[in-house]
């Protein structure tokens, strides 16, 4: 069984339609890229399938159980994870407690040998565990929220943009952990601005302008010939 199912997805903002009719399945241990011109509606596909912004027409469901109408709490409690755009970590806060915080829903054992994972997986973390968030480097807060959603121990990520602004050799590192995860069985939805990164980790690519996917498929087409990727950005 697929992991997510979308199934005819419309998301309205400020009155307009911002995803239109849109249809996609999401797998476990695979990473689906989704690339597209900015104000193509990638953001708010992902702000609608973790819950904060509302579906209004379509079906979404999690192993097969409907998302439609649950909050943002109730979604990732069931296990998707979103990573949002801009690396939103709690800036007065210790990296540890960003971590606690974000692992609500665990027992306190629980959540301990969860935070030990994360910084297994980020040392970066482990080195800077009683530093405040909005003090660390921009790289050092993507990886704490990348850490943030891992907390979840989701089946599901949704990650967004998370390459914006940060040096190539971090946004490396963040997608070894990323494709990492995959080969581990989490689904990975990755919204890039660095084409490349997406087409070159991605299972299954959709380029998505104006609401609707003008390409869906493998990678190697987009790579091989630029033109199909130019023409499903303008169209
Ligand atoms: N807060 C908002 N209120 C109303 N409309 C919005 C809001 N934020 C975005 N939009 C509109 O929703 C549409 C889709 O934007 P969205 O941010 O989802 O696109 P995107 O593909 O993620 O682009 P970007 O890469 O620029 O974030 C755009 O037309 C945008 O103007």
């Amino acid at each position: 069984m697929s992991l997510l199912v979308i199934r005819d997805l419309v998301v309205r903002r400020g009155g307009k339609v911002v995803v239109d009719n849109l249809s996609l399945t999401l797998d476990a241990g695979r990473i689906t890229s989704l690339i597209g011109p900015n104000g193509a509606g990638k953001s708010s596909l992902v702000l609608a399938l973790g819950g904060v912004l509302p579906i209004e027409s379509g079906v979404v469901e999690l192993e097969g159980r409907s998302l439609a109408g649950k909050s943002p709490e109730l979604i990732r409690a069931a296990g998707i994870a979103a990573v949002p755009e801009g690396h939103q970590v709690l800036s007065g806060l210790s990296v540890e407690d960003n971590l606690q915080a974000a692992g609500f829903q665990h027992s306190p054992r629980q959540i301990a040998s969860i935070i030990d994972d994360v910084f297994g997986i980020f040392p970066e973390l482990l080195e800077r565990r009683n530093q405040k968030a909005g003090t660390m480097s921009g790289g050092q807060q993507q990886m704490l929220a990348l850490g943030q959603a891992l907390v979840a121990r989701p089946k599901l990520i949704l990650a967004d943009e998370m390459s914006l602004g940060l040096a190539p050799l971090i946004v490396k590192r963040l997608m070894g952990v990323v494709a990492k995860l995959a080969t581990q069985g989490t689904g990975i939805l990755l919204i890039e601005q660095f084409t490349q990164i997406a087409l070159q980790l991605a299972n299954e690519v959709h380029v998505m302008a104006r609401g609707r996917f003008r390409y869906s498929g493998v990678a190697q087409p987009l790579i091989d010939d630029p033109d199909i990727l130019h023409k499903a950005y303008l169209a």
